[in-house]
């Protein structure tokens, strides 16, 4: 799945972020890269640090609008923690209007608690991006509410698509599972690479040398796959020589209590965790 662009980013009104953090910053990054206009792009994030809100300003992005300054938004983007979901909802509340998609990006977060700080009838997309956003390569799962129409349902996906690939998912709960594998993923590969590197070190090379191996391994092999048409397993059968390294390797990491079994249970544990954040 590839993202394509036949001109600048135009949802059809203006957008407001709620939350320019992580998250947040990397999608509103995204739209002005894809050319959505700035002046229509407004932030509430009362404590961002002053080189944050003089960039935004530079970039001609508006800042804490007041009622009358933006009506109808085309869309409202919720990109707070979890947990301060529900002081920031009273703003996404006092700016949402008839035509406006509500997308909360908050893990856990469900619609009908996004729903009890707005009103029962608002158009909810919630979605789960993650950090590869930040340099156009992310991937999120999203999932559309109650009364998110076809118009609604292409404004999110034009925003999030801003930042790489978007898959929908049929029910509100795979949400939980896709913050488990594709949200957190981003994490599991970085200590994949840290875990590689410190293997590295036990069997004597040095920390630097050890680390740039395993680093530009997982990098090579993400390009690879990106770049190649083969499955994962295809890819890892191409590296395994019969009764070779690779295999005495894979022996251990595909033993029955080997990386299967961790795996699946790290996904559960965030899984539920998403769950629990849900209150
Ligand atoms: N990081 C990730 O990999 C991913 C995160 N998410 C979700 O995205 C959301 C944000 O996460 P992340 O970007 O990491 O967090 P950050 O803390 O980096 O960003 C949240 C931002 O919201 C600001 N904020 C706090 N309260 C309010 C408020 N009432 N109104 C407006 N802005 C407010 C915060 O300010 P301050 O710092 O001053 O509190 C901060 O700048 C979470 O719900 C998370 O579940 C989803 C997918 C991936
Ligand atoms: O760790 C978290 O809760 C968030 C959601 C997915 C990635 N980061």
């Amino acid at each position: 799945m590839n993202v394509h662009y036949a001109g600048p980013l135009e949802i059809g009104g203006p957008a407001l972020l709620i939350g320019a953090g992580k998250m947040g910053g990397a999608l509103l990054d995204g739209w002005l890269a894809r050319g959505l206009e700035p002046s229509r792009v407004f932030v509430i994030d009362p404590a961002l640090p002053e080189p944050a809100l003089a960039k935004l300003k530079e970039r001609g992005v508006r800042l804490a609008p007041q009622p009358g300054e933006l009506e109808n938004p085309a869309a409202i983007v919720v990109a707070v923690k979890p947990q301060l979901a529900q002081a920031a909802l009273p703003a996404a509340a006092k700016f949402a209007g008839p035509a406006t998609v509500v997308v909360s990006i908050m893990a856990g977060t469900t619609l009908s608690t996004i729903r009890a700080g707005l009103s029962e009838d608002a158009a909810i997309v919630r979605a789960m991006p993650n950090t590869p956003a930040a340099v156009g390569r992310g991937v999120t799962g999203a999932f559309a509410g109650p009364g998110v129409d076809d118009r609604r349902r292409a404004c999110a996906e034009a925003l999030l698509k801003a930042v790489g690939d978007v898959v929908w998912v049929a029910e509100e709960g795979l949400i939980d599972a896709v913050t488990g594998v594709s949200g957190s993923g981003p994490a599991y590969v970085f200590l994949l690479v840290e875990t590689m590197a410190r293997a590295g070190v036990a069997q004597g090379l040095p920390p630097d040398v050890a680390l740039t191996l395993a680093r530009k391994t997982v990098e090579g092999a993400g390009e690879l796959m990106r770049r190649s048409s083969e499955p994962p397993e295809i890819l890892r059968k191409n590296v395994t020589s019969p009764n070779g390294t690779t295999a005495a390797a894979l022996d251990v990491l595909m033993a029955t209590d080997g990386l299967d079994p961790l795996m699946g249970r790290a996904i559960a544990a965030a899984v539920k965790r998403a769950k629990e954040l849900a209150g």
